[in-house]
């Protein structure tokens, strides 16, 4: 056993060694280069921060995977410099393909690399943190965190990342639960890919179960999405926003990831199963579902869920670190579990935010992206995106969770239920476009208490964002106060 784990350690001590090497050549090949110079150089630039962190990285056989991964990234682009010294060899290598989509790709495959080697890493500081509680006695800390920054100036949706070498441990990030790698083997075993759950943007979700001992429960019901390459958001962005910005996230309502795999070209995550579907689901009694469940009867259990959700996106707005903006809050992105508590999740769209660009409205992004009938129609004109646009599409899922109608069509005319509802809400006339399902004859304080809720969604559905929306915080005090005065009926 003791032999075992030296023999890992040197293997992984020979990937870094490996990794450091390749970074040199390639910087050093980058100097003669005479064609792509530009691109070469930023190249360069890429590859000498992944240098800062190897010689950091603990040799643990953890990191050997995400270690050989890198190495044959750190290969073709050192093959590609080659190829740009001269001429011949340019077009031999490149053919018709565009130089500059080569380096792009290169170029993204190495943040994605370095995205799935601080996952390991932190799965690994979490191992050992509890090793210590458990063991004190136990030796081998950490010895440095991979923090992600987004580049600067950089203005794209997806999750472009530069590196910075922390040299304490982030403690109060890790847990028992910290996500962890699993293999292709272990999640084919898990789900057999046989019963699916539902299908995103990126992909399509199965259900299943972990044949082993996995966060001290054996097991464990999993819901596992398979990112496809093909899908319009492209799968490494959609996989960095979600290994990378769910992994760090806390809270009661915010679906948790309990691990990812990123063998070879595949990119999956495993996250907890939700055993009561979606809201939407019960909002819409969609695909046979139960409609009897509590959230279709019961107008206390929907408050319930909203002001859930409304919590989890306060989390993210102002106490997240760093903050986040969900871009996707929709009710097929609020999942329930078996206590039918809600979680919000699709997260495969979300941004961090940027520091001091809310009062210019927003940051600016290159693709509007979101479910339609939920996007801020100024965020969709500006390309400018801000909380404000997740308030924007959470006061939907309001709309929808009170009148039961799904948000892009509403009744026999085509149109928005925001453009059909609010009328009658700023008329006080919310009655005539209550759901019917929850009470055919709501009672006087069950009125009161929805009057506030709508009052709540139509001030998140103002059409100018800044100022003018409620703030998450003023969202999650009404709903409080609306599910009060129902529990007080
Ligand atoms: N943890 C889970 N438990 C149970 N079902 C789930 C879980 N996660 C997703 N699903 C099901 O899979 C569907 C698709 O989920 P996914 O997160 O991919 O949606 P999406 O937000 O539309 O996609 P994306 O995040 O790629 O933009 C959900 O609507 C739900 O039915």
């Amino acid at each position: 056993m003791a032999l075992a784990v030296v023999g890992d350690a040197a293997a992984v001590t020979q990937l870094i060694g490996q990794a450091i090497g390749l970074v040199a050549m390639i910087i050093r090949a980058v100097k003669t280069a005479h064609q792509n110079r530009l691109e070469c150089q930023h190249l360069a630039c890429s590859v000498s921060t992944v240098d800062g962190v190897l010689s950091n990285l603990p040799r643990d056989q953890e990191m050997a995977p995400p270690l050989k991964v890198l190495n044959n990234t750190l290969e073709e682009a050192h093959r590609m410099v080659i190829a740009c010294q001269n001429r011949g060899a340019v077009s031999q290598f490149f053919g018709s393909r565009r130089h500059a989509d080569c380096f792009n790709q290169v170029n993204n495959r190495i943040t994605s690399d370095i995205v799935i080697l601080n996952l390991s890493l932190n799965s690994y500081m979490a191992r050992q943190h509890f090793n210590q509680v458990l063991h004190p006695n136990h030796i081998g800390t950490p010895t440095a965190t991979i923090a992600m920054a987004p580049w600067p100036g950089f203005s794209s949706g997806s999750l472009q990342t530069q590196l910075v070498v922390v040299s304490q441990p982030q403690v109060s990030s890790i847990s028992s639960d910290n996500p962890r790698a699993l293999t292709w083997s272990e999640i084919a075993a898990a789900t057999s890919f046989a019963v699916e759950l539902g299908r995103g943007n990126s992909g399509r979700v199965y259900k299943g179960r972990l044949q082993f001992q996995f966060h001290f429960h054996h097991g464990t019901e999993v819901a596992v999405k398979v990112l496809e390459k093909h899908r319009r958001q492209g799968m490494e962005d959609a996989f960095m926003a979600e290994s990378n910005i769910l992994s760090g996230l806390r809270h009661d309502h915010i679906v948790r990831v309990l691990g990812w795999c990123a063998e070879q070209e595949y990119r999956m995550l495993v996250y907890e199963h939700m055993g009561n579907g979606t809201f939407r689901d019960h909002l819409q009694h969609l695909g046979g579902g139960p409609s009897s469940s509590p959230v279709t009867t019961s107008w206390e259990k929907r408050v319930e869920v909203l002001l859930g959700v409304a919590r989890a996106i306060h989390y993210l707005h102002r106490g997240a670190d760093p903050l986040v903006i969900h871009r996707n809050v929709s009710s097929s992105n609020i999942l329930l579990d078996a206590n039918w508590t809600p979680r919000l999740s699709g997260f495969g769209s979300a941004v961090f935010q940027a520091a001091g660009v809310e009062e210019h409205g927003g940051q600016l992004v290159e693709e509007v992206v979101g479910t339609p009938g939920y996007i801020d129609p100024e965020y969709s004109g500006t390309h400018r995106v801000s909380t404000a646009s997740d308030v924007y599409s959470f006061g939907v899922v309001v709309l929808e969770a009170l009148t039961g109608r799904p948000p892009d069509i509403y009744g026999v005319t085509l149109g928005l239920l925001v453009d059909s509802v609010l009328p009658s809400v700023h008329n006080g006339k919310l009655r005539d476009v209550l759901d019917g399902h929850p009470a055919l004859q709501p009672t006087s304080r069950q009125l009161e208490a929805l009057d506030l809720v709508a009052y709540t969604a139509s001030r998140c559905l103002c059409p100018r964002g800044q100022n003018r929306r409620l703030a998450m915080s003023d969202v999650v005090a009404n709903l409080h106060r609306a599910l009060q005065i129902i529990r007080s009926n």
